[in-house]
């Protein structure tokens, strides 16, 4: 990144220089996040925090917890992405405002696969994916609003570690992202301690209501259906 952007980069939004790394979540809060659905995270949060539904696993049972990395992105570029490459630690999962662009993608299974040996815990992109299934062979969850075969263009603008919008939701460097199959629920920074307390309460009047609710079933489940 040349100086020039990195001075342009202070003026935006939410900018800071690249070297200013964001406060991370502890792996103590990270690991409770692990074990807790979205739905629970998302009404711990006042049921708001969660993306807009068109955001969706890419592949069936993805799963991401991890530490957001931001990008923004001009719509259908990813020469931010191979930026971000660059600078993110391992555990990051890669943000990507994109403007909700679906006409590119804007990454598949090779950024994938380079994000892997970086340690990448996934992408969270408000844009659109391409090489589903290499990137489910690769075990890199992708959480995006589309896939196309159309790739992306590689020259820029972009800004890196800045807060971002993604479908309706404001994410800071650092916040805490979570996807599973219900979507993504994203976690800020300096709640996440209170956020995991109230999400695990919740779980667990849920867990004891499941265990009343499936007593009285009179007919046996189907083989599988019930843990
Ligand atoms: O060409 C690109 O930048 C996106 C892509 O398909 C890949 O990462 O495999
Ligand atoms: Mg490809």
């Amino acid at each position: 990144m040349t100086e020039r952007t990195i001075h342009e980069q202070e003026l935006l939004p939410g900018g800071r220089r690249p070297h200013q790394r964001p406060a991370r979540p502890a792996d103590h809060v990270l690991a409770r996040f692990r074990q807790l659905p979205t739905a629970n995270i998302g009404d711990a949060m006042e049921r708001l925090g969660v993306l807009a539904p068109a955001i969706g696993p890419v592949w069936p049972g993805a799963h991401i917890v991890g530490t957001a990395f931001t990008v923004w992105t001009r719509p259908g570029d990813n020469l931010g992405i191979h930026a971000a490459l660059d600078s993110v630690e391992s555990g990051d999962v890669i943000v990507v405002s994109g403007g909700g662009d679906e006409s590119r993608a804007l990454i598949g299974e090779l950024v994938g696969g380079k994000a892997r040996t970086r340690g990448v815990a996934g992408f969270l992109l408000d844009g659109a994916v391409r090489d589903a299934e290499g990137l489910e062979k690769y075990g890199m969850p992708v959480f995006a609003r589309s896939r196309t075969p159309a790739g992306p263009y590689k020259d820029g603008p972009f800004a890196l570690s800045v807060d971002v919008a993604v479908a309706g939701v404001v994410v800071k460097p650092g916040d805490i992202v979570v996807g599973d199959d219900d979507g993504v629920a994203v976690v800020p920074l300096e709640s996440a301690s209170l956020i995991a307390d109230r999400a695990e309460a919740k779980r667990d009047i849920e867990d004891a209501k499941r265990r009343s609710i499936e007593a009285s079933f009179t007919e046996p489940a189907p083989a599988g259906e019930l843990a």
